[in-house]
């Protein structure tokens, strides 16, 4: 910072707000730190009594705030985002499409390592919406080493902040549970899933129907497997009942079963399974009855084509209990948020 007559600070950075006061007509600001000096402010800021300001002198060796943001978002910027202007060095990212949000958190807690550097997001993982802010990026003082800068960009070699977009995928539903196949009860199961899929522009192109009869659920997901479906879900017969068939169903048909149980409340008899690239899931009774359960927290990873490891299961232990709030605003709260 430095002390500098404003007739010779055009080009240069204000240092701190110039305010107005006309007496009892304006009480305000008339310049904001942070302003590079223009010919016409000098006579404004003289008229003003500032004869001299602080300054920063806007060389090579240090770069502005507004600069600054701009450099961070080139560093940290991945796929489908777009951004706002920047503004009091600040620059939020904005989701240009619907898809699941991928932060690189090495690489944000090497970034934000560095003193004065900033660089905050929404979670891991989360599936965004077009037009969702999902980061934000600035430096905290007004101006920072050009040098600096550099380093970090040498540094910081992957993108931090990026979206997947969903795909469009197809779904065959397999229900089982005599209750249903015979009529004693109404389906309530599929229409829940239609609705989960089609949140995402995904589709339900089949649903069947079978008995608590372990070699018709072989064949029903077979079926599945065979049609155009890129999933196969299958409800009911999930937890332990002698009745409860699907989990064996299915670990027939798979070619690799990533985990049954997922440490998630609700949720906790999921079962995640492949055979090839198709994707099979059993989904347990909760996920029918609850507005939100682990279904959702796979699902978006599914829809962008990410393969489901046992270890992703296993992180969903940290924060994959949900906490029943009375409005519930997921996926803007804790729920599977604390990989
Ligand atoms: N001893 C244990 N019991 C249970 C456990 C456990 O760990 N140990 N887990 C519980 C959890 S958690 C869940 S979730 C459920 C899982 O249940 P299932 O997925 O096996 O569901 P079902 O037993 O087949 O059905 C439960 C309930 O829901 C009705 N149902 C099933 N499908 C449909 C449908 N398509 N439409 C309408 N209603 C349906 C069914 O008739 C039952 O009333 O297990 C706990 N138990
Ligand atoms: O799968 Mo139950 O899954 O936790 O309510």
């Amino acid at each position: 910072m430095e002390r500098k007559p404003v007739r010779e600070a055009v080009g240069m950075i204000l240092c701190h707000d110039v305010t107005q006061i006309i007496p009892g007509e304006v009480k305000g600001r008339a310049f904001k730190k942070g302003h590079t000096i223009t010919q016409e402010d000098i006579p404004v800021l003289l008229s003003l009594g500032k004869d001299n300001i602080y300054v920063w002198e806007n060389d090579e060796t240090m770069t502005h705030e507004n600069d600054a943001a701009e450099v961070l978002r080139e560093i940290a910027a991945g796929e489908g985002l777009e951004f706002t202007e920047v503004r009091e060095g600040k620059i939020n990212f904005i989701a240009s499409e619907d898809g699941l949000l991928k932060i690189n958190k090495e690489m944000l807690f090497k970034l934000n390592c560095y003193d004065d550097i900033v660089l905050t997001t929404f979670h891991n993982n989360a599936p965004v919406k077009k037009g969702d802010i999902v980061a934000g990026t600035r430096i905290v003082p007004l101006v920072i080493k050009t040098e600096k800068l550099d380093e970090v960009r040498k540094n910081i070699n992957d993108k931090i902040v990026s979206i997947k977009p969903f795909n469009k995928m197809k779904v065959a539903v397999v229900t089982t549970g005599s209750e249903v196949f015979h009529g004693r009860i109404k389906d309530a199961f599929g229409p829940v899933i239609r609705e989960k899929f089609q949140e995402y522009g995904s589709e339900v192109i089949n649903q069947v129907k079978v008995p608590d009869d372990e070699e018709k659920i072989v064949q029903a997901v077979n079926d599945g497997l065979k049609s155009e479906a890129d999933i196969v879900v299958c409800t009911g017969g999930m937890s332990v009942d002698p009745d409860d068939l699907t989990p064996s169903a299915i670990r027939e048909c798979a070619s690799e079963v990533i985990k049954y149980g997922a440490p998630v409340l609700p949720g906790s008899m999921l079962l995640v399974a492949y055979s090839g690239k198709k994707v099979i899931l059993g989904l347990p009774g909760c996920v029918m009855y609850f507005k939100r359960s682990v279904f959702d927290l796979v699902l978006p990873r599914i829809l962008a084509r990410e393969k489901i490891e046992k270890m992703d299961i296993i992180k969903l232990a940290h924060g994959g209990l949900c906490m029943r709030c009375d409005v519930c605003v997921y996926p803007k709260c804790s729920f599977g948020k604390g990989e």
